[in-house]
């Protein structure tokens, strides 16, 4: 839910390439404060790659350029590596994904949680809220290092690092439950939410799992073959999906199954789908006519949404 009237932030005609390639075209958005707005897409369709640019972490032989990237008052495409390193952790945290990378393994786990909080650790308000987390157990073995502790309970670690060190207005969440098992995904994806409504952040939760999506966010961003092909408010976009890729991900959803509907895989793949002499889409889509192998759909606004479709069933 949105608790807040001004964007946190709002990316501009975002391009990443890497090398000779691009990676990310003409991506635009906004994400308001408090909002939680979810990018959703197939494994290679961008969605690090937008997160990364957002941090300016681009991994080497990585570029952007972008109209703006405007977060608190700033353009963080233009802004010096000397302001982005005062906004990385602070405006902006990063939930990792892979918990056990993210933490020194030899360092004991209430030490690492001291360096961040600080004296705010020993807070009666503090404790409370890392027994509510689930952390009890770092508070009451702070000398064990974090090989003695699960994957869920470090990356519940790193969520209350990452939300609580500086309460940041931005967090960004890249597929932080896939290293986890599936009952653990859940757990962890309840406190990430749970923490994040008490610090008053938004977030953007990165995922390739449309069913994660629907339960984590406020609106969706639907990404393929590097640009975004639909935004909607989360219920709007699955009573009323505009893009046939994005009914196509309903159609495949496990819950599509669950409910006695047949599962249907999307047909093809996405190989080829950094095209740019005509819609990314139209190899797979059951709608293809000639103007989408020839023109790339331009971005048509209907109310709270955006849809880049030749075909979108726009109601406006
Ligand atoms: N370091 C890199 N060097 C070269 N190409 C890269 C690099 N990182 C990503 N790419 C390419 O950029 C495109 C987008 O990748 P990206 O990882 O952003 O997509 P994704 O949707 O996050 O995929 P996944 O879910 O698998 O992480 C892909 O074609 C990928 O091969």
């Amino acid at each position: 839910m949105s608790t807040g009237t001004e964007p946190a932030l709002r990316v501009a005609d975002l391009h990443v390439r890497y090398g000779g390639s691009t990676a990310v075209r003409d991506v635009s958005f906004h994400i308001d404060g408090g909002e939680v707005f979810g990018l959703v897409g197939e494994s290679g369709s961008g969605k690090s790659s937008v997160c990364a640019a957002l941090m300016r972490l681009l991994p080497p032989g990585g570029s952007l350029r972008a109209t703006a990237i405007e977060f608190g008052g700033r353009d963080l495409s233009r802004a010096s590596e000397r302001d982005m390193r005062a906004i990385r952790g602070k405006g902006i945290a990063l939930v990792p994904q892979k918990p056990m990378t993210s933490l020194s393994p030899t360092t004991p786990v209430g030490r690492q949680l001291r360096w961040y909080l600080g004296e705010r650790l020993d807070s009666a308000q503090t404790q409370q809220m890392l027994i509510s987390i689930g952390l009890r157990a770092v508070l009451d073995r702070p000398g064990d290092l974090p090989s003695r502790f699960s994957g869920g309970q470090l990356q519940r670690l790193l969520i209350a690092i990452a939300a609580l060190t500086h309460r940041p207005a931005l967090l960004l969440a890249d597929e932080p439950t896939t290293t986890l098992d599936a009952t653990v995904q859940a757990q962890v994806l309840r406190l990430l939410l749970a923490v994040r409504a008490e610090v008053g952040s938004a977030m953007l939760y990165v995922t390739h799992d449309l069913a994660v999506i629907a339960q984590v966010a406020d609106r969706i961003g639907v990404m393929y073959g590097g640009r975004l092909v639909e935004v909607a408010p989360v219920a709007e976009l699955f009573a009323a999906p505009r893009h046939p890729y994005t009914r196509a991900l309903i159609a495949a959803m496990p819950s599509a199954w669950i409910e006695g509907r047949p599962l249907r895989p999307i047909p093809g793949s996405a190989a080829g789908a950094n095209r740019t002499d005509g819609c990314p889409f139209a190899p797979r889509c059951p709608h293809a006519d000639t103007i989408c192998q020839e023109t790339m759909p331009t971005a048509v606004m209907a109310g709270a949404a955006m849809v880049r479709c030749h075909h979108a069933e726009v109601t406006v």
